[in-house]
């Protein structure tokens, strides 16, 4: 008999019934990134690739339940949060990383499913820009996101780094902002550090409407690294990579917005 150890990581996020994007899409990730994947519920969708067509927020009892198992019995090396419905819960997610000194955490601020869908209500930016990003070690943003935070307009690269600088002024310790959302033969993704280093991690853009869960698996590739040591910028460099492979090999699954391939990085021994 051989036991093995890999780093526990955790996901507070929404669950995604066709398994595209949310908590699937996480623990999907995780898995393939070889870390112990552990997830909290904070909402659960009726959701395929063509849509949501339901949403049901969890009793907030429930929630604070499910961090107390966590906490009571894993080792969390590094966590993310997904989609948090409303203000009610992200507050109560808040109270539970603030209970649990859950560090290193990473922030993505889910508003809207690729179908149009609201997961976020809007006076619940509010309270994720006030008691979220304060918290987090690396928040990630995808355009419209980024400007709903800062509520200015992102077209020019000028306008991501003002952007980044504004979430940074916010708390939030490293910002990327993800340039899916953008034009262009080329996706460009803005990333600040902590220190005011900056760069863009930038590869081809696929043509493709397979990117359902493309920012879940980003942050939970990045969750999943800084778990096992990557450096922060490792971290976010080995995110790009992921999804970048994830998105390329695609799979043929449902009828809209198809998943990711969440195996396309599967036997690269060197990065993972
Ligand atoms: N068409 C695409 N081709 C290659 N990479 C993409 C494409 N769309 C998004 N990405 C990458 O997927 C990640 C998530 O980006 P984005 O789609 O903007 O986030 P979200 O899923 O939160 O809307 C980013 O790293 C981005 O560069
Ligand atoms: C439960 C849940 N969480 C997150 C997303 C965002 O993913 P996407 O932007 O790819 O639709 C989603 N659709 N559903």
């Amino acid at each position: 008999m051989v036991e093995q150890q890999y780093p526990e990581v955790l996901t507070i996020a929404g669950s995604d019934s066709g398994g595209g994007a949310g908590i699937q899409a996480d623990i999907k990730t995780m898995q393939a990134c070889h870390v112990y994947s552990s997830s909290i519920l904070v909402a659960i969708t009726a959701q395929n690739t063509l849509d949501v067509q339901a949403v049901l927020p969890m009793p907030i009892k429930m929630i604070n339940a499910q961090f107390a198992s966590i906490y009571a019995d894993f080792d969390i090396k590094a966590a993310k949060t997904g989609m948090l419905a409303d203000s009610q819960h992200v507050r109560c997610v808040v109270k539970n990383i603030k209970q649990y000194h859950i560090t290193p955490l990473i922030v993505d601020p889910v508003m809207v499913a690729k179908g149009g869908t609201r997961l976020l209500t809007q006076e619940a930016i509010e309270t994720i820009i006030q008691d979220l990003i304060p918290l987090a070690d690396i928040v990630t943003p995808n355009l419209p996101e980024a400007e709903a935070i800062t509520n200015m307009r992102i077209i020019s690269k000028a306008d991501f780094e003002t952007a980044a600088k504004k979430i940074a002024a916010m708390g939030a310790k490293n910002v990327i902002i993800k340039g899916g959302h953008g034009q262009g033969k080329t996706v460009s993704d803005y990333v600040l550090l902590a220190d005011g280093h900056d760069f863009w991690l930038s590869g081809d853009r696929y043509d493709t409407k397979r990117k359902h869960g493309t920012g879940d698996t980003l942050s939970s590739a990045i969750t999943s690294a800084l778990a096992k040591g990557y450096s922060i910028e490792k971290a976010i460099r080995f995110g790009k990579k992921f999804v970048d492979m994830a998105i390329k090999k695609g799979i043929v699954v449902g009828h809209g917005h198809g998943p990711l391939n969440h195996w396309a990085m599967q036997g690269d021994h060197d990065e993972i």
